[in-house]
């Protein structure tokens, strides 16, 4: 089987531009498609679940456009669908399923609803009793009670209140919710049962009004949407990230030192799993919390006197738990993984609805979480996760995803008990969060930042250490230098910032080995020109340039580990570097081993004019507003003057392998 070997990870920390929510974008796309008007939805999530909904949608006849990167223009059919017969396939995406078919069964037309065999096997009977009280025609085409379903038109009447169980899925309330507008006339529900995971019904009441359509409730029991309200778009609408998703990354802080921030959520958020953060701090996690940010460390040790508070979460344990998660049911997973770097039993109470989930996800976390060591109880509602009693994890084991992608996300953060682990069908995390793993390795791969001025030696000494550890390597200057070319070809001054930093966000670079292409050409050697050196060092001086290349360079960030050479690796690409090195050696050796460099590639040199230019390069790269070249406090100096190449290779590794050990 397919499967994603994750090495043992020893610190987690960065930061995670966050997707979109899932639960906000298919609510946002089937508003927009019911709505009066065009809307842009933007920021909206990229993944399987969205793509579902975007397909329906389409075939339902609702004009959709791109309006740029995750942004769509939608154009409202200002009322039900105007396509009034479709097949339409849902997959597995529960988002696109309940909700549809409630609006369908509204539209008068002739419409079947299938998707995966796990769909089939998820309840719909709460959602189709609740429209069948008004007269909508649902009907069942295998199972009672399951999809797939048929929609009829029908006669309906909203005279009476809707009666809805709430206890097995919030979802079923929300589709109603969603729907009812579309009839124009006064419709209530009233909920027959306790409402589970409430959050998500905040959400789908905050969208609605943002659409312009009020929803009267009287405590979680009775909801009234008056007649005469319609849904009108509110013109563009940012879908902010996902709260559910921020879980892994910000247990990654919790468990293994941090910080780690995610952007796309904070203090703002009308999403539930924001709460994630209140749990996660109940357990000892240090939080902090912007308007649109949250971050995670680990808990201050008790017993562990610190040099700074920064260091001082190192080593130490979470909290035991014994929570209610009944309002972050999808977040909740992730604590039940956190569970394992806990100081003793942790239970996790009132989470019934994990049973009718992507899988019966309290089967499935209680068996793969037995894999790593873990000793688990399970109940009907809930389920008793204590740390092996070892307190070490099982390395190398197996964990099974049952076409569930939060099983997937989640199970990573056992790397970080420092075992490896094997994510097997790692590609389900498509549902919600196709490039998962490359954001968790972007907070968990060691990074070797070696910084220093130019033919200091930082890139041979770069890459052989990277060789040697089995590391990537990353040459951050040949981006500034492509950039100059780029820059060049298109007849653009490098004094033009906003030209030349419109030309770095869209720099077409691909290194293949040796070789260096820009936009498919090879251009190797061409950047190297002693031209290029100095433009590469004018671009860089430039701050929009600099913003626009960052993000590329940390995406290189990849297990095992990353070596990366330039400038400002330890002090702006990579602040939270395992080991930052500042390389250098006096300008005269510099200009004598670059004069070497180009006669040994028959290039005529003169050790006068060599000497002059990195000295210009030294004084720009060292005097710019932006990441000036300088030793940080926090890096070791080499100076490799009097220094062999192996020599300097030689002192890296053995920080390196301090670096790591002493995290062992
Ligand atoms: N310790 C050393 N002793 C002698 N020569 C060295 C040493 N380190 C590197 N060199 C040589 O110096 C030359 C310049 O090294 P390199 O290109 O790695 O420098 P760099 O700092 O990456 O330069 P740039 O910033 O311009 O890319 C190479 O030919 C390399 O073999
Ligand atoms: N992190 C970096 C890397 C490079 N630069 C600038 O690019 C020029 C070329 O870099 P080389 O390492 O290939 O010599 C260099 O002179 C710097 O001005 C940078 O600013 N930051």
């Amino acid at each position: 089987m397919n499967h994603l070997d994750i090495p043992v990870l020893h610190r987690a920390a960065g930061t995670v531009r966050l997707p979109g929510s899932k639960s906000i974008s298919n609510r946002v796309l089937l508003l927009a498609a019911l709505a009066q008007g065009e809307t842009v939805v933007a920021d909206l999530l990229d993944s399987d679940d969205t793509r579902v909904m975007l397909a329906a949608l389409r075939q339902l006849g609702i004009g959709i456009e791109s309006a740029g990167a995750d942004s769509y223009r939608v154009k409202g059919a200002a009322g039900p669908f105007p396509i009034k017969q479709a097949e339409l396939f849902l997959g597995n995406a529960g988002t696109a399923f309940r909700p549809l078919t409630a609006a369908l069964a509204l539209s008068a037309g002739h419409y079947q609803l299938s998707g995966v065999a796990r769909m089939h096997e998820r309840p719909i009977r709460d959602l189709v009793d609740g429209l069948t009280q008004i007269g909508a025609e649902v009907r069942y085409l295998g199972n009672a009670g399951f999809p797939p379903l048929q929609v009829l038109p029908a006669q309906i009447n909203l005279s009476a209140p809707i009666q809805v169980r709430g206890d097995v899925s919030s979802q079923f309330l929300t589709a109603l919710l969603m729907a009812l507008p579309l009839m124009g006339q006064t419709a209530v529900i009233e909920m027959t049962t306790e409402l589970i995971s409430k959050p998500y019904i905040e959400i789908t009441l905050n969208l609605m009004a943002r659409f312009g359509v009020k929803v009267e409730r009287e405590g979680w029991s009775r909801f009234t949407i008056a007649a005469g309200q319609r849904y009108v778009s509110p013109g563009t609408i940012h879908v902010e990230g996902d709260a559910s998703s921020a879980s892994y990354f910000l247990a990654a802080g919790a468990i293994a030192g941090g910080p780690v921030r995610v952007e796309g959520v904070g203090r703002n958020s009308i999403q539930g799993d924001v709460a994630f953060a209140d749990a996660l701090a109940s357990l000892g996690a240090r939080i902090g919390m912007g308007d649109n940010w949250i971050e995670a460390r680990g808990p201050l040790s008790a017993l562990i006197p610190s040099p700074s508070p920064a260091d001082a979460g190192e080593g130490s344990k979470l909290r035991a738990f014994d929570l209610d998660l009944n309002h972050i049911p999808d977040a909740a997973m992730t604590l039940a993984v956190a569970a394992l770097f806990a100081d003793g039993p942790c239970t996790l109470r009132n989470i019934a609805s994990w049973r009718v989930k992507e899988t019966d996800r309290i089967v499935a976390m209680a068996t793969e979480l037995r894999k790593v060591g873990a000793i688990v109880e399970e109940g009907d509602d809930w389920l008793k996760v204590s740390p092996p009693y070892t307190s070490h994890l099982t390395p190398h084991a197996s964990i099974a995803t049952y076409d569930d992608h939060r099983m997937a996300m989640c199970f990573s953060l056992v790397a970080l008990g420092g075992v490896p682990v094997r994510i097997l069908d790692p590609n389900c995390v498509a549902k919600t969060f196709p490039d998962y793993f490359d954001r968790f390795a972007e907070i968990t791969a060691p990074v070797i930042a070696i910084d220093g001025p130019s033919a200091s030696g930082k890139g041979t000494v770069a890459q052989r250490v990277a060789n040697a550890l089995g590391y990537g390597y990353l040459d951050s200057g040949s981006l500034y230098r492509l950039v100059a070319l780029a820059g060049q070809q298109a007849g653009v001054g490098y004094d033009d910032e906003a030209g030349i930093a419109a030309i770095a966000a869209a720099l077409s670079a691909e290194f293949r080995g040796d070789q260096v292409l820009l936009s498919g050409n090879d251009v190797t050697e061409a950047i190297r020109s002693e031209e290029m050196s100095a433009a590469s060092s004018k671009v860089a001086a430039l701050p929009a340039v600099r913003a626009a290349l960052i993000e590329r360079q940390r995406a290189y960030r990849r297990w095992p580990g990353l070596v990366a050479d330039g400038r400002d690796m330890g002090s702006v690409v990579f602040p939270q570097a395992e080991v930052k090195i500042f390389l250098t050696a006096s300008v005269e050796a510099r200009a004598e081993r670059r004069y070497k460099q180009l006669i040994a590639k028959g290039v005529a040199a003169n050790i006068r004019p060599l000497l002059q230019d990195l000295r210009e390069r030294d004084e720009r790269d060292a005097s710019r507003s932006v990441a000036p070249l300088r030793k940080g406090e926090d890096a070791h100096l080499l100076d490799t003057t009097e220094l062999s190449i192996e020599q300097a290779v030689d002192a890296v590794l053995g920080w390196a392998r301090d670096a790591v050990d002493g995290k062992r």
